[in-house]
């Protein structure tokens, strides 16, 4: 056994080459612990979605491996619901309302019928939109969306969330409620969060721990220890101390690379 006790996720030297040539990631080593709300933060085009995406098992590592609770995470989403996906685009059916949507994954899965839709309501509720259980996609406004597609990755209690700059087509303000009510699910339910984002106050605002990626390839340029309480003060003097220490290795990482 080479798995860390609670350890969820473990990159173990990745590269990954597209058979384009595109060097996406190179030797990146990493591990994620039980319960951590950890941000991948780099410049567009790093590789942030390429890891997030093979953690959910989309797509192999050319060389190294990567585990997610000890096995291929490719047999984890086939076996279990312990992973759920957020992308950046709500990717709601048109033709479903609100609770139905939230519901097909559970339906997918087979879950009893009664049940299910018990565990969608709740997680509808959580999210705030148990008065819109019936609305259809277009009615809603893009934040609202947005919580319909964190609902129905929530519904099949999932042990890790998954998310590819879920906020990042949102207004700030709306960006900035999701983020809080994001914090108060992830300690509520226990989770560990793998976050995707290139904005540093959003990586300060959330992260336990910030992993900082080069540009192209993909390297891990530095991990940073978000040492700071929940909930987290945007306009404290740390804070903002964070958001600096953030986006100096933000660029630090990119002028290695154009030195080398
Ligand atoms: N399926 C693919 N085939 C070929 N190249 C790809 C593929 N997916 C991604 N890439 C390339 O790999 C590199 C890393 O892409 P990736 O989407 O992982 O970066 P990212 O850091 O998430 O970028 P962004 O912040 O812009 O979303 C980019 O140069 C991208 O063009």
């Amino acid at each position: 056994m080479d798995a860390i006790q609670n350890e969820v996720v473990s990159f173990q030297h990745v590269s990954k080459i597209y058979n384009t040539g595109t060097v996406a990631l190179s030797q990146f080593h990493f591990s994620i612990k039980e319960g951590e709300f950890i941000s991948f933060l780099g410049p567009s085009g790093c590789g942030k979605s390429t890891a997030l995406r093979m953690v959910a098992g989309l797509g192999e590592a050319t060389e190294g491996k990567v585990k997610v609770f000890g096995q291929n995470p490719k047999e984890i989403i086939k076996n279990t619901n312990d992973i759920a996906f957020v992308f950046q685009d709500a990717n709601l059916l048109p033709w479903r309302t609100v609770l139905e949507n939230v519901l097909l994954p559970l339906e997918l899965r087979g879950a009893d019928k009664k049940r299910r839709k018990e565990d969608a309501i709740k997680v509808l509720e959580m999210v705030g939109l148990k008065d819109h259980l019936k609305s259809y996609p277009r009615q809603l406004s893009g934040g609202m969306k947005m919580r319909v597609s964190i609902a129905r990755a929530l519904a099949a209690k999932p042990k890790m969330l998954l998310m590819d700059e879920p906020f990042a087509a949102l207004d700030e303000i709306t960006r900035q409620t999701l983020q809080t009510e994001l914090l108060e699910i992830w300690k509520r339910e226990n989770m560990t969060i793998l976050f995707v984002t290139h904005n540093v106050y959003e990586a300060v605002y959330l992260s336990t721990r910030i992993a900082v990626l080069s540009a192209r390839p993909g390297r891990l340029s530095s991990i940073i220890d978000v040492d700071l309480p929940y909930p987290r003060e945007r306009t404290d003097e740390r804070f903002t101390e964070y958001v600096n220490i953030a986006a100096r290795s933000l660029e630090d990482s990119t002028t290695r690379r154009e030195l080398g």
